[in-house]
């Protein structure tokens, strides 16, 4: 021991100089093979490197004898008998955005033999949409083997959230099927908004946390000071805290090993009548409806009648078997297991997640069921051109045949004609649903401005809830209008809380809570109104906080408000897709905002065009564009024919993404514009 450290000012000038060389790497990096891991022992038990010290891609499965790489479930050649509920622990990983669940769950699933190392990374994000946006949007079940230290084989299931707040759906349902959850924390950036809100949600269902600092080996990686946050913040002890990095590997041998020792088994009556949580389904291409199910009591077999305890629906079981990770049929699941269901269902909306299934004629008490996901925030969805409305509409239904949480009803607009008016669980939902729509089924659509439900009580006491901002009664008089508000938490480091208070005051919201976390950051409580934080919220809150503040909300009661309708006119006639509904104090600096933005971005046109706002019966603002021809050859001098015919064609083929509204052509990109723009005064 003495002879460590005795040598080891040496090796620490030596790391000194590797640092210099290679500030982007850390300095073990520079040491191969056995130097590394000397390297990395000697300066561990000197008490320098402590955990940060990373381990080399892949190491982790090379120390720890624990992780084998054939002893997937399907490879290590079991069947669902060899798990008993004592030997299984069903779990999710919850985090923030980015913190690094995708990429924990990947190293977990090489670990253990489910997928080969090296392979895709963020294995488990599916869509084209998450691995574009590097983010998940669809929880994800996975079914390891693990064998401890105690020599038994346990079955692991694994569920991968999302993190957006947009999805914390997702997230509540997942951790329904499980018993415990690895609180991913980020050691550099700490904890962040979606950390308290997810470990609010699985303390709410008693599930066994165990916390998880992440991306340990990064040089701003601080997990002392982010365990003491844990501390202040969730009473969770520092000692507790595993320090990993799930892109090199360090510390991940003690992740599986905890999920063993601190999660609890599922409690369950193997010898019961059957009871199973519907938790989850997607729709497949060829298999049709595949429910996630997890099995609290008995056993379901191939062949069984099973009915569904919310509709009184029954079914046949036609496949059911673990997620390996892909499907793989077991003929049967025990109790405890999570795993998929094939009953011949067609639609995903006939799968109630949070309902109770058990055998025909058999029933048990329910469960108490999910609370359903509710739109927070509506849009219109029309094609491009009216040709377009059949495609549109083919690629709305196989759409929300995947993603049962989008409400979709028909819609007529006077300019943009047959369409969809679609609810949303957030802005971020809505343009992933843009996204697939045009990218996975080749639709071309307008989407306008996105707005909140609201309730207008007309002078007799009659209430109606609106969706679209062309329903608000404008001649009728009104005696109320109650709008929908969010509990807010926003967690920042210390220096930027004078500007984040003044951004959420200019909102119009109601301070709740300042709390200190400790190690420099602040939690913020406000109530604001949920049209607020349409648009450019969140981009503001990120430059005023350059980037460090981070948000999350839940639902929360509907307050009284004074809103009004702000129309569009385009040459005299109001473009109902571009109706908003705004604050009155807000409504004429709004109204000029989108009239110099529609300047601004359509086309001149053979006329003069004037683009006005008005609000409660009088116009609020006025911007004029002036007639002119569009000379696309302005520029191009000389007399080359085939360049000049390039330019003709490219003007074309920009009319044909063009709406004509009235005798006005306006380009596709005007809603997309005026869809971002928020109602920020
Ligand atoms: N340096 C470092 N980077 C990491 C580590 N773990 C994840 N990352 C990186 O962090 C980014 C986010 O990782 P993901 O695994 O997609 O994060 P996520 O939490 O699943 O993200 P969402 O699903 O969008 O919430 C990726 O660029 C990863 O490569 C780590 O241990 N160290």
């Amino acid at each position: 021991m003495a002879w460590y450290r005795s040598s080891g000012g040496l090796w620490k000038a030596a790391l000194q100089v590797a640092e210099w060389a290679a500030p982007q790497e850390p300095a073990y990096s520079v040491f191969r093979g056995p130097w590394r891991s000397a390297t990395v022992q000697m300066l561990q038990r000197a008490g320098w490197a402590s955990q940060a010290a990373p381990a080399a891609q892949g190491e982790a499965a090379a120390v720890d004898p624990a992780f084998d790489p054939s002893r997937g479930f399907v490879r290590g050649g079991y069947t669902v008998a060899h798990f008993p509920p004592a030997r299984i622990r069903n779990f999710s990983i919850i985090a923030h955005v980015d913190h690094g669940k995708s990429t924990l769950a990947d190293r977990l699933l090489e670990a253990t033999g489910a997928i080969a190392a090296g392979g895709q990374a963020q294995y488990l994000d599916k869509l084209q949409v998450e691995r574009e946006r590097g983010i998940t949007v669809k929880a994800q079940t996975v079914s390891l083997v693990y064998r401890h230290s105690d020599g038994a084989d346990y079955l692991l299931n694994l569920i991968d959230t999302p993190g957006h707040v947009d999805f914390s759906y997702e997230v509540s349902r997942s951790l329904a099927a499980c018993q415990g959850a690895l609180l991913l924390v980020d050691a550099s950036q700490g904890v962040q908004a979606q950390t308290v809100a997810n470990f609010f949600l699985a303390f709410e269902q008693d599930l066994a946390i165990v916390p998880v600092l992440n991306k340990c080996d990064m040089h701003s990686a601080e997990p002392g000071r982010v365990a003491q946050q844990l501390k202040d913040a969730f009473d969770i002890e520092p000692p507790e805290c595993l320090r990993v990095s799930a892109k090199t590997g360090l510390g991940l041998c003690a992740v599986l090993p905890a999920v063993v020792e601190r999660i609890p088994p599922p409690v369950g009556s193997p010898d019961g009548d059957l009871r199973m949580l519907l938790f989850d389904a997607y729709h497949d291409e060829y298999r049709g409806v595949v429910c996630l199910v997890e099995v609290l009591d008995g056993r379901v077999q191939k062949g069984d009648r099973i009915t569904a305890a919310s509709s009184g629906t029954n079914y046949e079981v036609g496949e059911v078997g673990l997620l390996a990770p892909e499907p793989y049929p077991t003929g049967e699941l025990l109790t405890g297991q999570v795993g998929y269901m094939l009953v011949g269902m067609k639609d995903t909306r006939s799968a109630r997640v949070g309902d109770t299934w058990h055998h025909y004629r058999k029933p048990v008490p329910p469960l108490p069921g999910f609370k359903p996901a509710k739109s927070m925030v509506f849009a219109g969805i029309f094609p491009l051109s009216a040709a377009g409305f059949e495609q549109l509409q083919a690629a709305m239904e196989r759409l929300t045949l995947n993603d049962a949480s989008v409400t979709v009803r028909r819609e007529n607009s006077n300019a943009l004609g047959a369409g969809f008016r679609c609810g949303f669980l957030g802005l971020l939902h809505m343009d992933v649903f843009r996204q697939r729509l045009e990218q996975e089924h080749g639709a071309s659509v307008i989407v306008t401005a996105p707005t909140v439900p609201c309730r207008v009580v007309l002078p007799g006491g009659e209430e109606r809830e609106l969706q679209n901002p062309a329903e608000f009664p404008t001649s009728t008089k009104i005696a109320a209008v109650w709008e929908p508000t969010v509990a807010a938490t926003i967690v920042t480091p210390n220096d930027y809380v004078g500007s984040i208070m003044q951004l959420c005051q200019d909102r119009r919201g109601d301070m709740q809570e300042h709390a200190v976390l400790g190690a420099g950051r602040t939690l913020l409580k406000y109530h604001l109104p949920l049209a607020e934080l349409g648009g450019d919220f969140y981009d503001e809150l990120k430059s005023v906080s350059s980037g460090y503040a981070s948000f999350d909300y839940e639902e929360a009661e509907y307050r009284v408000a004074d809103l009004q309708r702000l129309d569009i006119l385009i040459n005299g006639e109001a473009v109902d897709a571009l109706a908003r509904i705004v604050h009155r104090d807000k409504a004429q600096a709004v109204g000029r905002r989108l009239c110099t933005k529609l300047r601004d971005l359509m086309d001149r046109q053979q006329f003069e065009v004037a683009l006005q706002a008005q609000a409660g019966g009088r116009i609020v603002a006025r911007e004029t564009l002036k007639a002119f021809r569009k000379n696309v050859l302005a520029k191009c001098y000389g007399g080359d024919v085939s360049r000049k015919r390039k330019l003709l064609e490219k003007q074309k083929e920009g009319k044909k993404r063009m709406r004509r509204l009235g005798s006005v052509d306006v380009p596709q990109e005007v809603f997309h514009e005026l869809m971002k723009a928020g109602n920020k005064s």
